[in-house]
């Protein structure tokens, strides 16, 4: 499912092929899963009550963490300035406006500190760390960029399909807009054009190796937001 032979076989049928769809369509059922999560629609029609919004906010930190460490990493790795810029860009919107959502997400529901110091991580939230964590430190920058395609794409995603309510909290509909505004459309239409260039100069095990990281947090992604829902 994952090895360039599939992919090779993928491609020869269709006219113009990208790695990253391809990527996508073996990630089913968990791709759409995620993009159509309810917890987005809630978030979006101003259904989540607000200390739900918060809680998902306190999980969510705990992947911004590792995530932003891994952004290191691909500005480490990656093979050019060209790269290096594009990427260190977005660094500097996670830790500038991104960062202050999330505070001023907290101080607004109140989220007590000594919650905020030492969150109690759900398993799906230390699962997604300890992914990013691994990929940061031994992946290639293909997979980092794999994990990068994912989590900014299904992001990008769901901002765009889910529908405002009018008079959404301001904290929300922040969050909807750093996920689908024009820069980040961006951002992630030249993340997937870097992934497929990419993957042409892996050989066969890196490139099975990267398929299997972007399956992989694809999961981790479903399985996140499924248990940050309230039920
Ligand atoms: C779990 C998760 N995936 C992706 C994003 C987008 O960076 C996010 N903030 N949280």
């Amino acid at each position: 499912m994952t090895t360039r032979a599939d992919w090779n076989a993928w491609a020869a049928g269709r006219e113009t092929p990208r790695l990253t769809d391809w990527l996508r369509e073996i990630s089913e059922p968990d791709w759409s899963a995620t993009v159509t999560h309810p917890l987005f629609d809630a978030l979006a029609e101003g259904r989540l009550p607000g200390a739900d919004f918060a809680a998902y906010m306190l999980q969510d930190y705990g992947f911004v963490d590792p995530f932003t460490a891994l952004i290191g990493h691909a500005i480490g790795r990656a093979p050019s300035m060209d790269d290096r810029v594009v990427l260190g860009q977005f660094m500097g919107m996670l830790t500038s406006d991104e960062n202050r959502t999330f505070q001023r997400t907290f101080e607004a529901f109140e989220v007590p500190a000594a919650r905020r110091e030492a969150p109690d991580y759900l398993p799906e939230t230390l699962a997604f760390r300890a992914l990013l964590r691994d990929t940061g430190d031994r992946g290639d920058y293909a997979e980092l960029l794999a994990v990068l395609v994912v989590t900014e794409w299904v992001y990008l995603e769901w901002a765009l399909r889910v529908t405002r309510a009018e008079g959404l909290h301001p904290l929300m509909g922040e969050w909807i807009d750093l996920h689908d505004n024009p820069a980040f459309q961006d951002f992630v239409a030249w993340l997937r054009r870097r992934l497929d260039e990419e993957a042409e100069g892996l050989d066969d095990v890196a490139f099975t190796r990267m398929a299997e990281r972007f399956r992989d947090t694809v999961a981790k992604e479903r399985a996140f937001h499924d248990a940050v829902m309230p039920r």
